[in-house]
């Protein structure tokens, strides 16, 4: 089973998965970016003001790409519990509020843009925990150190999670994460218990 965790920045996200370490030894941990080389390239443009938002998303389905094959695949091929903190749903919701300024042909809509490249090759999660918190509170905690983490830019990706919640809404679970971070972590330790008793 594959669970992923997903959210603006300064959501807990990380902070949850560390604790689900605790919680679930036996399963496979793992995050997007990656800490390939791939994941390096990713890192490199997202320090780069002028980076191009079409080169940037290719950059992040690259390293989504070698993550599914090199990780992800393998372990769900042995049956195991798959933790990922951020996956393609970080993709559709960020990445398409990078490219809404930008022009894309036909009219096409970014997001709808960003699925469709997923569908011919990943692995839909199972499940999806959003961390759900404001973008003021998002970017406060994470102190706006990169582009993506200023408050517009996150009141964007915050609609495109809603969109994609809205289009799922069996696969998503909700945490209100402006809860203090223990009872985040406890929500989100008994989401995926409950999920692995199904
Ligand atoms: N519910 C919370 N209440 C207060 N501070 C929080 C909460 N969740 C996260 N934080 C703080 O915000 C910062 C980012 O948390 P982190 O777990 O790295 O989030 P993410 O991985 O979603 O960016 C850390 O300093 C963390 O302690
Ligand atoms: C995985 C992924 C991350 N991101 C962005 C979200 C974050 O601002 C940044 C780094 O992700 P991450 O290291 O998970 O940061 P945080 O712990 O603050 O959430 O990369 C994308 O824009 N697209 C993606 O596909």
């Amino acid at each position: 089973m594959l669970v992923t965790l997903e959210g603006l920045d300064g959501s807990g996200k990380t902070s949850a998965w560390e604790a689900l370490r605790e919680e679930f030894p036996e399963a496979v941990f793992t995050r997007e970016p990656t800490s390939s080389w791939y994941g390096e390239s990713v890192a490199r443009s997202m320090g780069d003001d002028d980076a191009n938002p079409l080169a940037e998303l290719f950059l992040f389905t690259a390293d989504h790409a070698d993550h599914l094959s090199r990780v992800v695949r393998p372990a769900l091929a042995d049956g195991s519990l798959v933790v990922s903190d951020r996956y393609s749903d970080s993709r559709f919701a960020y990445q398409a509020a990078s490219l809404a300024d930008s022009y894309l042909a036909g009219g096409r809509d970014p997001l709808e843009y960003v699925r469709e490249i997923h569908a011919a090759f990943s692995h839909p999660p199972d499940r999806t925990i959003y961390l759900d918190v404001d973008p003021e509170t998002a970017a406060e905690r994470a102190g706006a150190t990169n582009k993506f983490e200023r408050v517009a830019h996150l009141e964007r990706v915050s609609e495109n999670y809603e969109r994609l919640i809205d289009a799922e809404p069996e696969r998503f679970v909700r945490v209100d994460a402006t809860q203090p971070l223990p009872d985040v972590i406890a929500a989100v330790t008994e989401h995926v218990a409950a999920f692995t008793d199904d």
